[in-house]
Parts: structure tokens; C-alpha cells; sequence
């Protein structure tokens, strides 16, 4: 039976409406049997090795060959119905009456005096996105601002979080690779800035395994609990990257220069025994009673009178804010020269490569 016009227009409307990221395959997938349906066999020429983006877009189209344009049609309307149906099967959380509207990557709400930012990746194991990087900050202005005493970070589902969405790298804009390098860095800056700033106690509640980013700035959480699940990986020289966070300072500080050596330059992934036996991590707890103790400290963290609170955090970090502020700097300043190297350029391809399986 032959899909109709009505049918195929029915599918790209039901698409826009999804609430759940399908994934990047399947988006290839989708775009690729779109634009066989209505235009036929890829016939445009070959993005560009560094367009990476468009690359992988032609590449799906063309793996279609000649498929008919009927039976592209049909497989973009099955696959779309598909999507449809197990996005309504599955649970999609609502927001819990008290929390904060309007952010698509994190969820945010007060409890007890705690402000509570939850990574909502789960599907991409909580990659930060641009827009997640962009929505922390605003939540952590509001946090600092609200009524609650402390804040806690942690992460949906089985991840705390991945670290930097390695996609990031591949949304080459029209500036070209230099103009996204220097985005980069000035949003990571300004990122790694709002936790050296922030002004109440600062929880870290790392639910799952850590890599890169979602790692190094845990030196600047005032406390970091873990459960016994949890591993902590920066593994910036695979990806011919140099360490952010201001880990390249904070680290040998907290666990001295050889175990800081180990982490940032040999990749070692840490169990969270380890993170807490050289000080990255405060306690850890097993995975069965994790978030029922730390939910127990917290409610009594929380119960402590606020300015008290904020201002003994002052006290504590003050005396370094102005050196961190300046690695900070250094460290972005570093990355950037580092986006633009082959050794991180051929890393990142790599990934994205095996991602879609290209
Ligand atoms: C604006 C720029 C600021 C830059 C700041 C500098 C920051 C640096 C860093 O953070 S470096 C660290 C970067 N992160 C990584 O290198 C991790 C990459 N991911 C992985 O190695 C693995 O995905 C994993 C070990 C985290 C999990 O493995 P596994 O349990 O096998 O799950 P999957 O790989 O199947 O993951 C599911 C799904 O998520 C996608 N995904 C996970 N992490 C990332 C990521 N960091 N970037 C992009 N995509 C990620 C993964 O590809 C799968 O997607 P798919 O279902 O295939 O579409």
C-alpha cells in the first residue's frame, strides 16, 4: 500500500512534536529518508573532511543509493510512527509541581531550602550540550539569588555526567573552526567562572560515572558525595585536549602533583574509593543507600542558618578566587590553541565517527 502525501505531512509534524531526543543515528536516518522521499538519490556534491556535520548528512543520504522515492516515504513514515510509539510507552517525567519552568537540558527545583540542578541528558549520558552549559549558568544566578540555603548538582539517570557533548565540536559555524574555537573557550570561561563565584555551599551529588569537565570543576564544590558506583575520568590526552576546571591547579593542591598527573596527563580513571582517598571526594556511599543518606545530610545541611553559611564559604575561598580566576584563564586560553590542533581535530572525528557509525 502506497503512503500517502497526507500520511508523510502527518509524520513530519508528529516529529517536531517529539518530547524525547531520538538520538543522533536516527536523526541521520530521518533526514536521510526526507530527503530521498522528496528529492530522490543524493546528487549534491561532498561536504568538505572538517564539515563534519554535513558530512555525516551526506553520508546517510547517499547510503541509500537509488531506493525508490516511494519506499523511502514509507520507511520515514514507519520510523517516525515508531519513534511515536515508544516515546508514549515509555515514562516521561513530569516536572515536579515545585520546579523551575522553561529549561530543555537540566531540571531544577527548590526543596527544604535546596536548590537541586539535575543534568537531564540521560539518553547522552548528561553530554553538556551549549545549551546545557548556557542553561547551569542561569540556573546557578538564580540559585545564588533564591531563598535556599544550599545548592546540589547531580545527574538523571545511570550517569552523573560525560562531560563536554563531543557534538559541540561539530557544529562548525560559518566563521569556520577559529570562530568556534574562540566561542568555546569564551563560554567555557565564562562556565568554570559561576562555580569559582558561587556564593553558597555548593554540593556535588554524583549519581553515576564523571568524565572530563563534569570532573575537574568538582575541585570547586564545597562538598562532593558519591556513590560507590561512580568512576572519575578526565581523559584529555586521548582527545588531545589540556585540563579545564581549573584542575590543572586545584588538583595537585588536593591530591598532590603525582596522583594530579595520573588523572589529567595519563587519563587514570578513579573508582570513587580512590577519588575520596586522595580528597576529590568527600564520602561515598554504596549505590543501594545513596541518595537516601546523602538526601539525610543534605536536609540537614540545609537546616543551618544561611548567612552563616555563605558567609564561612566566603572565608574559605576567598583567599584563592583571584588565582582561579587567573587559571582559569590560562587554561582556556590553552584549549582553544589545543581545538584547533590536529591531535584533538582527529579525537573528536573519531568519535563522532564511530557515534554514526560511519
Ligand atoms: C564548548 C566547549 C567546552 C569544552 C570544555 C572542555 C571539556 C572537556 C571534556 O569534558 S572532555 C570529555 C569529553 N567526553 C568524552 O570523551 C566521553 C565520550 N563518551 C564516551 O566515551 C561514552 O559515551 C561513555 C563512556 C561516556 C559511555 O559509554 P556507554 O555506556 O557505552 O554509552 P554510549 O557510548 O552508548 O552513550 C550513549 C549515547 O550518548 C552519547 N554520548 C555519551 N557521551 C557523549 C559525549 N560526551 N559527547 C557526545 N555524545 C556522547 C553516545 O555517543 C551515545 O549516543 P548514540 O546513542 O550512539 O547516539
Amino acid at each position: 500500500m502506497q503512503v500517502s502525501q497526507q500520511d508523510f505531512e502527518k509524520a513530519k509534524d508528529q516529529l517536531k512534536l517529539l518530547k524525547v531526543d531520538p538520538g543522533n543515528e536516527v536523526k541521520l536516518k530521518l533526514y536521510a529518508l526526507f530527503k530521498q522521499a522528496t528529492q530522490g538519490p543524493c546528487n549534491t556534491p561532498k561536504p568538505g573532511m572538517l564539515d563534519f556535520v554535513n558530512k555525516a548528512k551526506w553520508d546517510a543520504w547517499n547510503s541509500l543509493g537509488s531506493l525508490p522515492q516511494e519506499s523511502a516515504r514509507q520507511q520515514y513514515v514507519d520510523l517516525v510512527s515508531s519513534l511515536v510509539s515508544s516515546e508514549s510507552s515509555s515514562h516521561v517525567k513530569e516536572n515536579p509541581p515545585d520546579s523551575k519552568s522553561g529549561y530543555e537540558t537540566i531540571e531544577v527545583f527548590t526543596e527544604d531550602n535546596i536548590t537541586k540542578i539535575v543534568l537531564n541528558r540521560p539518553k547522552m549520558k548528561n553530554a553538556i550540550s551549549v545549551k546545557m552549559y548556557e542553561e547551569i549558568m542561569e540556573a546557578l544566578e538564580e540559585a545564588a539569588k533564591d531563598d535556599s540555603v544550599i545548592t546540589v548538582l547531580t545527574g538523571s539517570g545511570d550517569y552523573y555526567c560525560s562531560g563536554n557533548d563531543l557534538n559541540n565540536f561539530a557544529n562548525v559555524s560559518a566563521g569556520g573552526i577559529k570562530e568556534m574555537a574562540d566561542n568555546g573557550a569564551k563560554l567555557l570561561k565564562n562556565f568554570v567562572k559561576h562555580f569559582i563565584d558561587f556564593p553558597k555551599p555548593l554540593i556535588a551529588v554524583v549519581n553515576g560515572p564523571a568524565v572530563g569537565i563534569s570532573v575537574t570543576v568538582l575541585g570547586l564544590f564545597d562538598v562532593v558525595y558519591s556513590t560507590d558506583r561512580a568512576t572519575f575520568h578526565t581523559p584529555f590526552s586521548n582527545l588531545g585536549q589540556s585540563p579545564e576546571g581549573c584542575s590543572s591547579y586545584v588538583f595537585p593542591k588536593i591530591m598532590g602533583l603525582a596522583k594530579a598527573t595520573e588523572m589529567l596527563l595519563f587519563n587514570k580513571k578513579l573508582t570513587a574509593a580512590e577519588a575520596c582517598s586522595v580528597g576529590l571526594v568527600t564520602e561515598v556511599f554504596p549505590d543501594k543507600t545513596f541518595q537516601k543518606e546523602v538526601r539525610a545530610r543534605l536536609k540537614a545541611y540545609a537546616s543551618l542558618p544561611r548567612n552563616s553559611l555563605a558567609i564561612s564559604k566566603q572565608l574559605l575561598r576567598s583567599i584563592e578566587k583571584e588565582k582561579l580566576h587567573e587559571v582559569n584563564s590560562q587554561e582556556c586560553a590553552c584549549l582553544k590553541e589545543r581545538w584547533l590542533s590536529d591531535e584533538c581535530m582527529n579525537a573528536v572525528m573519531s568519535f563522532l565517527k564511530k557515534k554514526s557509525k560511519l
